[in-house]
């Protein structure tokens, strides 16, 4: 592999992506970078009227993430360091399709690639797949008071979304390793050798 690892985990919400990225750092003495979910200002509002504050939400989620992965191409990847994180920057692209739309969607689109075009993408997706049942149950367990009010439906199409956002992703950067993992039913918390299995798997792909 040409330069240090930069793995990404990605999924819908809940799946696991924080859990699996944290212990994948812990395991593999990586550092990990962690979206900040709680500061979100938006994130409230946004869940009881999507249509009124999609566009807001999706450039504050966009200008973060732009910094920190800025910050993070700096301090690992440029010098070749291990990073890991619990996102990829393309799942901004995956939420803006869904959640905005017209003028505001082409306008998302258009500033999205100005900003992530040039930036370093992860060599390596873990992409956590979970059916609906999987992601209520862990949602709820959470316990976010704002995430009470997703819609299921809501839930169902990111699903979706996922899976046509991974095999298009897959298309384009055929060098980029994507790992699937069956949230619903490898428990990598509840299950140490199922755990034991996927560090596995990253290991084939680092060393
Ligand atoms: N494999 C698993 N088995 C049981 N609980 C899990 C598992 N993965 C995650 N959880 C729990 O589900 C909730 C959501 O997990 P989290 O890692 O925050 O998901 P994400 O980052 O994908 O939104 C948390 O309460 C976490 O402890
Ligand atoms: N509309 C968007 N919502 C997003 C985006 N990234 C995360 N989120 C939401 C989903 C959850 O309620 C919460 C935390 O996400 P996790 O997947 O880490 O649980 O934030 C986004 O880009 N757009």
């Amino acid at each position: 592999m040409k330069r240090g690892p930069f793995i990404a985990v990605e999924g819908p919400i809940g799946a696991g992506k924080t859990t699996l990225a944290s212990m994948l750092s812990t395991e593999l003495n990586i550092p990990i970078l962690k979206e900040i979910v709680e500061e979100n200002p938006f994130l409230d509002k946004f869940y009881q009227n999507i249509d009124e504050w999609s566009f807001q939400l999706e450039m504050f989620f966009l200008c973060n993430r732009y910094k920190q992965l800025e910050d993070t191409d700096l301090q690992y990847i440029a010098q070749d360091k291990p990073v890991i994180s619990d996102y990829h920057i393309y799942k901004n692209l995956i939420f803006a399709e869904r959640t905005l739309k017209g003028i505001k969607r082409e306008k998302y689109r258009q500033i999205y690639h100005i900003l992530t075009d040039d930036l370093p993408k992860p060599n390596i997706i873990l992409y956590i797949r979970a059916n609906l049942d999987t992601l209520l149950y862990r949602i709820s367990k959470r316990g976010r008071d704002f995430e009470e009010q997703i819609d299921p439906a809501y839930l169902q199409q990111l699903i979706e979304d996922y899976d046509t956002a991974m095999a298009s992703l897959a298309e384009r950067e055929p060098a980029t390793i994507i790992v699937p993992i069956n949230g619903s039913e490898v428990d990598f918390v509840e299950h140490p050798e199922q755990f034991a299995r996927i560090v596995a798997q990253v290991k084939e792909f680092i060393q």
